[in-house]
């Protein structure tokens, strides 16, 4: 079907959408951490990510990058690079297009569609090895927009799902599978975030909740357990130190040199011994997009046969 979000994703090779039952057990951290891996992954990827919690947006915050002007050329949207001038690591969000830190989107379902639409239609992603999406949680009026949408390419689509340890979640991310097989959407797999709290002195993990039940999950449903992650303070300090002052106009935050030095530090958080964690995770997730592009190569040659 040739539609303008087939022609604007015809030059994105995969697209992963991450998705969580709950909010705030770590989806956002983990699609900055996938999509900062992605980039890691090779000195040639190019990666995006694409905010579409509308009412939540943080990405931008997590980038460093919150605040940063959008402009508009006649081909559409130009998406803020996190990474400066060597312009790998593209992001749009909605939090780039409020007037100032802090105001929020009270939208009805129809404006929120056409906005989901703008955004895989208008922004100029140019060639992309893996965009990421950041959906809100639970499974709401953005997520069937966003498959709606996406549907002409749905061959290049997959999905995280992220977790806490804690029963409710974990019920929670069960909702969020049941939609994704509802849609036949296929799943890279589990990703189960808090998972223990690391001491910063001497390393010992305390389990402040449960745990394990993310893994379990998995492994009952036959989906990938892509790893734990544990309440990690160095990432917080990360997160909170590469953000913008608060108060700081659009306006002033014209400079793309900004935003190197906070993509910097945050790409440090990738050379510490904990993001090994997420070392062994971004394996997982490129050995499920294997798996996956060759269920799909079979599938279309069995059905040319
Ligand atoms: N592994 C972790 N260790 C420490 N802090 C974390 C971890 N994961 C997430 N956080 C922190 O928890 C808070 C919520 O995380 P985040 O915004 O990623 O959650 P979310 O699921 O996307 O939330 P929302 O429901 O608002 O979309 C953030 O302040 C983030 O920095
Ligand atoms: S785990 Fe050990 S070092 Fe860390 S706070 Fe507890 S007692 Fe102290």
């Amino acid at each position: 079907m040739d539609t303008p979000v087939a022609r604007r994703c015809s030059s994105i090779k995969r697209i992963i959408i991450v998705l969580s039952g709950k909010g705030g057990v770590g989806k956002s951290s983990v699609s900055t951490q996938l999509a900062l891996s992605l980039y890691g992954s090779s000195p040639s990827a190019r990666v995006g990510i694409l905010d579409v919690d509308l009412t939540g947006p943080s990405i931008p915050r997590m980038l460093g990058i919150d605040g940063h002007p959008v402009h508009q050329s006649s081909d559409g949207w130009v998406p803020v690079f996190a990474d400066g001038t060597e312009a790998r690591m593209a992001c749009m969000s909605v939090g780039f297009l409020l007037k100032k830190k802090g105001d929020s989107v009270v939208w009805r379902g129809p404006k929120k569609n056409g906005m989901i639409r703008q955004f895989l239609s208008d922004v100029r992603w140019g060639e992309l090895d893996y965009l990421v999406i950041d959906t809100p949680p639970g499974t709401s009026d953005e997520h069937l927009s966003l498959l709606e949408h996406l549907a002409p390419v749905h061959s290049k689509l997959s999905a995280v799902i992220v977790t806490t340890p804690q029963a409710v979640a974990l019920t929670d991310a069960m909702k969020c599978l049941s939609f994704a097989r509802a849609v036949n959407l296929p799943i890279l797999g589990l990703i189960e975030n808090m998972s223990g709290y690391v001491c910063p002195c001497c390393g010992e993990v305390s389990n402040v909740f449960s745990t394990g039940g993310g893994e379990a999950m998995a492994q009952r449903e036959g989906l990938t357990f892509l790893g734990s992650l544990p309440v990690d303070t160095e990432l917080v300090t990360l997160l909170d130190a590469s953000s913008n002052p608060d108060g700081v106009e659009t306006s002033e935050l014209n400079s793309i040199d900004d935003v190197s030095s906070s993509f910097k530090l945050l790409r440090s958080y990738q050379a510490t011994p904990s993001s090994k964690l997420f070392a062994d995770i971004l394996t997982k997730v490129l050995s499920s997009l294997g798996r996956i592009s060759q269920a799909g190569n079979e599938t279309s040659n069995g059905q040319a046969s």
